[in-house]
């Protein structure tokens, strides 16, 4: 379990994170959302030894490493946004290399070498140069580099971004069957479909604190409840209308054809004791739900609303 508590940082007088807390099981795939400027970067940093914190906490198996830089680099491999890849090494020369800034022997080094080119599906191009790979490749083989150490815990700064939908899928592939083997991976990303993908749980980050977090579907389920009832009736909607109007829980009616868009903002038993009293006044309903929100919408309503949503 990895605990991250109260964690704050400044630049000069700019409050870049402030108060932070997060707690993310092992194993798990944890999305960071937000928008530019949000402060996942300077959390990620901060998580990786990278840059120091102004106070916090974050544990991991029990054990605060925020000031154990060892421990702390040892725990956690770091991915950068942005990688710089040494051109004129070959591939096996690049992770051998980072490799050696870990002490790791080289013989050991070229076992896990081999292995992780074998995850990443780069072992054709052990000998060829950096320089000559596609920007997917290289993307991969700075996965393979973040995992020379065998971290536990593994923190990607948009891995995604850039990157051709195919590409996108094997990445998503390798991340799945690292967080098998018991890694835990946190992300972070603008392609909220990605993440939905990809995680289990997202953190929802704006302006260094974090505005909501939790499993993916739990939030959708929270936002959807505020999004209108889509109801769809054979036949005459004018029958349900004056039905909908005397419900206390119905807010505005619209009607589309045979649709009717109707805000409601009972619970889940005022939805079906609505949809009862409609069937038994003799309305054909075909279809009856919430209008289903996805991730990006989600997003918007969130940054639009605000600590609405805590
Ligand atoms: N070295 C720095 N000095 C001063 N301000 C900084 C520094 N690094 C980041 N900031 C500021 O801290 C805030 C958080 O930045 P950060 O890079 O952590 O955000 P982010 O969520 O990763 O953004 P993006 O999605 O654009 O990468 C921003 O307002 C940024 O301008």
């Amino acid at each position: 379990m990895l605990k991250i508590e109260n964690l704050s940082k400044s630049y000069g007088n700019f409050k870049a994170v402030e108060n932070f807390n997060l707690t993310v099981k092992e194993g798990e795939i944890y999305g960071f959302v937000g928008p530019n400027g949000a402060g996942k970067t300077t959390i990620m940093k901060i998580m990786s030894g990278l840059l120091p914190a102004d106070s916090g906490i974050i544990t991991v198996a029990d054990e605060n490493i925020l000031h154990n830089i060892k421990k702390l680099k040892q725990t956690i491999g770091y991915m950068p946004d942005f990688f710089g890849v040494y051109d004129n090494l070959t591939v096996i020369e690049y992770l051998l290399f980072y490799s050696s800034a870990y002490g790791i022997p080289e013989d050991v080094a070229l076992n896990r070498a081999s292995e992780l080119l074998e995850l990443v599906d780069l072992k054709d191009k052990i000998n060829e140069y950096v320089d000559g790979l596609s920007r997917g490749m290289k993307q991969r083989l700075c996965l393979a580099r973040t995992l020379v150490h065998n971290p536990d815990i593994l923190i990607l700064d948009e891995p995604a971004s850039g990157l051709d939908p195919l590409t996108r899928h094997q990445l998503r592939y390798i991340l799945k069957h690292l967080s098998g083997q018991g890694k835990t991976i946190i992300i972070s990303s603008h392609i909220l479909t990605e993440l939905a993908e990809m995680c289990s749980s997202i953190c929802i980050i704006d302006k260094g604190n974090v505005i909501m977090s939790g499993n993916i579907e739990e939030i959708l389920f929270q936002v959807d409840s505020s999004n209108p009832l889509i109801i769809n009736v054979y036949g005459e909607v004018n029958k349900a209308v004056p039905i909908l109007r005397s419900n206390k829980y119905v807010r505005t009616i619209s009607v589309d054809n045979n649709n009717i868009m109707v805000t409601f903002i009972g619970r889940k038993e005022d939805e079906a004791n609505l949809l009862k009293e409609l069937i038994l006044n003799d309305v054909l309903v075909v279809s009856f739900k919430r209008e289903q929100s996805n991730l990006e919408s989600l997003f918007l309503k969130i940054m639009e609303k605000g600590s609405e949503f805590e």
